[in-house]
């Protein structure tokens, strides 16, 4: 076949089941590689399919031989997977030499139209320290260009940066981050004109797996903009083999399922945990990793963590942090929560609604006024929310103030409900404090369990559908994740949001969520009154 006729085989277009190509090595003793990354994605419903770059004769404690293939028998497997239609995802593990990193770039570089997201899982030595990947700094560089994420252990990283910075050891989060940082400025839009920004290098995730510093296992992802962390407890129960690529494939697995990239990572971290539990309880001398299904559990799951940068362009034209946000959430005393009675959950923008909605008898409100109304002023909505919490003081009706935090201090409303951004900024001490409610909005698993280490009143979980009222840069939930959200919230009450109408209304209830928000059901109605009881009675509320 010509180079021609291979390419125009080649179909532009996603398979449809998730699918995921793994490029790597094979490992005869079934504990990592190609090997390992099969057994994961089946685990996770995901299709595998493989272009090995090497076979491997190993043992658990011994490499006895190596046989890297030909760069042609690499092209030959991507072509003959390709004219199936392209993968969501490329996992890229163990690559053994220049010769096959130049020709796979190459590949990646001439695919067409939409790319598949592509995981560097930089593997350069097995457990038992023979090294299965040797590349050049060219190599190197090549590769972070065509990779969308890479995922080090901190060896792994230490031995990747150190082409580009003079330090070369790392024993702190500081000097993985810099490591990081350095990594991620190879991937540059100057040093490559053409590229798209699509094409460069978005994150840099470091396994905790060699972090020895750290008490906690936290594993690290840097982007340009934000650092995320993921923490558990370490679990001491012995080493299990693989652990990088289980970690790196549950990755490449959950992101082709649709996961955003922070929610592949929380849920692969949670993964990896409910893995090493179950594989680890074993008394075998070595642990091999047992298929555990989807992970569901709270108790697996990581505390997210996230810190933003905010950037400034110096007069040189160079870009450095001018301040951090971080969300470490001191330990508080967890929030009050809202009152268990299940209902439907308005949200509008006036005090004059609330004056309408008042006499159905609704007991949880949230005052939301937002941009096009803020141009009448700080004075017109701290005078709304005044009017606002005159209307509910000695009801039953517990009224919410979205964003005006100070706000909802100073006239003493009930709660206040605050997004992700609003998080960064607001004194969350000072709302404890003064005795209000918190509810917080979230979009999915990483969001969800950077918040649950706030305790607060509620945690609400949208967009469920798709919503006119917000544009949303998130991508509507659905009830199975709607589903499994409410279980992981476990005692915090929780609030549905988007796109929820009466047609709706009654499965998500059965989600077993406890509120369920709307805006345009009501506020859109022609008879909003009785469109609120109706939701009510629909979802079985009332
Ligand atoms: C109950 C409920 N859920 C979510 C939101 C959205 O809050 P946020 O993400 O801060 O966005 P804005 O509402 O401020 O645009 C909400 N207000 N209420
Ligand atoms: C404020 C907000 N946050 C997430 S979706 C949404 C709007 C929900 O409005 P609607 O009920 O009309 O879809
Ligand atoms: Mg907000």
């Amino acid at each position: 076949m010509t180079e021609s006729t291979l390419f125009n085989s080649t179909s532009n277009s996603p398979l449809h089941a998730p699918t995921v190509w793994c490029v790597g090595g094979t490992d005869s003793s079934g504990g990592a590689g190609v090997t390992r990354d099969l057994a994961t994605l089946c685990d996770l419903g995901v299709r595998g399919c493989v272009i090995v770059t090497q076979v491997t004769a190993q043992s658990n404690s011994k490499m006895l031989a190596q046989a890297p293939m030909a760069p042609s028998v690499i092209n030959e497997q991507w072509q003959a997977l390709a004219s199936e239609g392209l993968p969501h995802c490329i996992k890229i593990g163990a690559v053994a030499n220049d010769e096959q990193a130049f020709s796979l770039c190459a590949r990646i570089e001439l695919l067409a139209g939409p790319r598949p997201f592509i995981i560097w899982d930089p593997v350069l030595q097995t457990s038992s320290m023979s090294t299965i990947s040797r590349l050049s700094k060219e190599a190197i560089v090549q590769l972070l260009n065509v990779a969308d994420i890479v995922t080090p252990n901190v060896s792994e990283l230490a031995a990747l940066s150190q082409y580009f910075r003079n330090q070369s050891t790392i024993s702190s989060h500081h000097d993985a981050r810099k490591a990081a940082k350095t990594l991620l400025a190879t991937s540059n839009l100057a040093e490559h004109p053409g590229a798209e920004k699509a094409t460069l290098l978005k994150g840099v995730f470091v396994k905790a797996g060699h972090a020895d510093w750290q008490c906690d296992a936290t594993d690290m992802y840097f982007t340009q903009t934000e650092d995320v962390s993921f923490s558990q407890p370490r679990c001491d129960a012995g080493e299990l083999r693989g652990t990088g690529c289980l970690l790196a494939s549950a990755i490449a697995g959950f992101y082709a399922k649709d996961y955003c990239v922070n929610d592949a990572l929380t849920l692969a971290n949670a993964y990896v945990r409910k893995v090493r539990n179950v594989s680890t309880s074993q008394r075998d001398k070595f642990h091999h990793p047992k298929a555990v299904g989807f992970p569901t559990n709270p108790d697996i799951f990581p505390t997210v963590c996230f810190k933003n940068s905010v950037f400034k362009t110096s007069a040189n034209g160079e870009r450095e942090i001018s301040h951090q946000h971080s969300s470490p959430f001191e330990p508080f005393e967890p929030f009050v929560p809202i009152a268990p009675k299940r209902g439907i959950y308005p949200v509008v923008d006036s005090a004059d609604w609330i004056e309408r909605l008042l006499p159905t008898g609704v007991n949880i409100i949230q005052l939301r006024i937002k941009s096009d109304k803020k141009d009448s002023g700080q004075a017109w909505i701290s005078e709304e929310i005044k009017k606002a919490v005159a209307l509910t003081r000695g009801t039953s009706c517990q009224l919410f103030i979205n964003d005006h935090w100070e706000l909802a201090i100073e006239h003493g409303a009930f709660g206040v409900h605050l997004g992700q951004e609003d998080l960064f900024d607001a004194d969350i001490k000072a709302i404890r404090h003064a005795g209000l409610r918190l509810g917080v909005s979230t979009h999915g698993y990483a969001e969800l369990q950077r918040v649950k280490a706030l305790s607060p009143s509620y945690i609400a979980l949208g967009h469920i559908f798709a919503t006119q009222t917000k544009t949303m840069p998130s991508k509507p939930q659905g009830l199975a994740r709607l589903k499994q959200y409410v279980q992981l919230c476990a005692d915090t009450p929780t609030v549905a949001i988007g796109g929820i109408d009466i047609s709706r209304c009654k499965a998500v209830a059965n989600t077993g969520v406890t509120h369920i928000a709307v805006v345009s059901a009501i506020t859109k109605a022609t008879n909003p009154i009785h469109a609120y009881s109706a939701l009510n009675k629909e979802a079985g509320y009332a």
